[in-house]
């Protein structure tokens, strides 16, 4: 049966690239979900096998990067705009560039001696939560006589461009992790908490204030925390939340370490100075802890999925 080439194009499908800019310490994040398809006279390589008009995916994939941070992001358009033309110009064969980019939108963390519209207090110039993100959680359970209500939040994306460091710990022959004096930390925040209100006769919790509360409580101890690692950071979301809000005695955290490489771009002869990020999605460490009111049993699953 003849057989011919239809529509056909290719790239580098979903580059997740984090540009910080750092004004002083004032710093600002552009993150971007880039994808590149290429179409042109790429009949050859379907039919014999011919590379000889195939820029690899991985170049492309390149470019994305070494483009952050030679000509920065302004806007996904401008930088959508920038690596069409380029990719068009400078590749005889290639006909059209398409550049799809999702950009995650990032809002700085209002501190405790700050808020967000207005920069002042040092953590603010850093530290950042992912726009409308999080689901607010309940779970109710009643015997007829004891309410129990563990309530929370999940998918509460936060990023500290700076104040992150890991180092000092244990080296065994498997060890290729180089130490961190300056890293950015970011991760999706689970957290489950349980409310001392257990009967009738009790004065009932406000619900929609302590929810507030300890998600503003938990955002300011992220920001405000000089992190040596995430574990310290997580028993410091939790006593801040314990230590701030009477009606809370048991907070269960599970965070994802979502890591960012810093891209090499000396290759491209390019200078990395921690600004240009390779956001990798797996596999991330996973750091998990509760955070208890001293004396208090705990009674928060271990498993928060199902939560
Ligand atoms: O904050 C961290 N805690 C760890 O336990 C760990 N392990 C690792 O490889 N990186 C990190 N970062």
């Amino acid at each position: 049966m003849p057989t011919i080439l239809g529509q056909n194009q290719y790239g580098k499908a979903e580059n997740r690239v984090v540009r910080i800019t750092r004004d002083g310490d004032t710093h600002h994040i552009k993150d971007l979900n880039v994808s590149v398809a290429l179409s042109g006279d790429m009949d050859d390589v379907h039919y014999s096998g011919s590379n000889a008009n195939v820029l690899p995916t991985d170049t492309t994939k390149n470019t994305v990067f070494a483009f952050a941070k030679e000509h920065g992001i302004e806007s996904a358009e401008q930088f959508g705009i920038h690596l069409a033309r380029h990719f068009v110009s400078s590749q005889e064969p290639i006909e059209v560039a398409r550049i799809r980019i999702e950009e995650y939108a990032w809002e700085r963390i209002a501190t405790s001696d700050g808020n967000s519209k207005f920069i002042g207090a040092d953590e603010v110039k850093h530290s950042f939560v992912r726009k409308g993100q999080e689901t607010r959680t309940t779970q109710i359970t009643f015997d007829g006589e004891k309410w129990e209500v563990i309530s929370g939040l999940k998918d509460l994306t936060v990023m500290n461009s700076t104040n992150s460091e890991f180092w000092g710990y244990v080296k065994d022959r498997y060890t290729t992790l180089k130490e961190a004096y300056d890293r950015i930390l970011a991760t999706d925040v689970s957290a489950r908490w349980r409310y001392n209100w257990t009967d009738d006769e009790q004065r009932m919790p406000n619900w929609e204030k302590s929810y507030e509360q300890a998600r503003k409580h938990m955002l300011q101890a992220f920001a405000e925390t000089y992190s040596l690692s995430l574990q310290q950071t997580l028993y410091q979301m939790g006593s801040r939340i314990i230590n701030s809000r009477s009606e809370i005695d048991e907070i269960r955290f599970s965070l994802p370490n979502n890591h960012h490489f810093l891209v090499d771009l000396e290759p491209f002869g390019l200078k990395n100075d921690n600004e240009v990020y390779f956001a990798a999605d797996r596999p991330y460490g996973l750091i998990e802890a509760t955070v208890l009111r001293d004396g208090v049993e705990p009674k928060i699953p271990v498993d928060l999925t199902n939560l």
